[in-house]
């Protein structure tokens, strides 16, 4: 059966974005490799090991590429939590960007936050407890 492996973001600072995705999100640096011939680096991060079926985060920097053009077409990466006010409370507390602030969707139940990636990519939080579709 297919598996969902990873959604790659390319990031103009690694370090920044290591940083973010484990001291403010709270994931792990789960695998790190340099491709010296052709000047970038991977990193991959989540909450969970790629070998016990977590999707993953795959951050790659292209050496010397401080910044991308993100067009309008991207949207987010959603994140299931268990209390998304107190993941909010925190990713502020340790200066990460919350662009949405936790609460019910717009003419739903579901309650979600945005954040936003030291890039400008955007994560959305979804309360487990809340989400429709039977995800709660
Ligand atoms: C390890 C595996 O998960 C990959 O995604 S490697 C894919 C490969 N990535 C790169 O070459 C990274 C540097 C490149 N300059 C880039 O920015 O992508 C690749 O084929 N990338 C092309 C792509 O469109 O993703
Ligand atoms: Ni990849």
């Amino acid at each position: 059966m297919a598996q969902l492996l990873h959604t790659m973001l390319r990031v103009g600072n690694l370090e920044r974005s290591i940083e973010f995705y484990t001291n403010v999100l709270g994931m792990k640096l789960l695998r790190q490799s340099e491709n010296a011939e052709y000047k970038y680096t991977l990193a991959f991060v989540g909450y969970g090991e790629e070998s016990s079926g977590s999707a993953v985060i795959e951050l790659t920097y292209n050496w010397g590429t401080e910044s991308y053009d993100h067009g309008n077409a991207f949207g987010h990466i959603a994140i299931g939590e268990e209390d998304i006010y107190a993941r909010c409370e925190a990713i502020a507390a340790a200066g990460g960007k919350v662009i949405r602030p936790a609460g019910p969707v717009a003419g739903g139940t579901t309650e979600i936050a945005f954040v936003e990636d030291p890039d400008g990519y955007k994560i959305e939080f979804i309360q487990m407890s809340s989400a429709e579709n039977g995800l709660g």
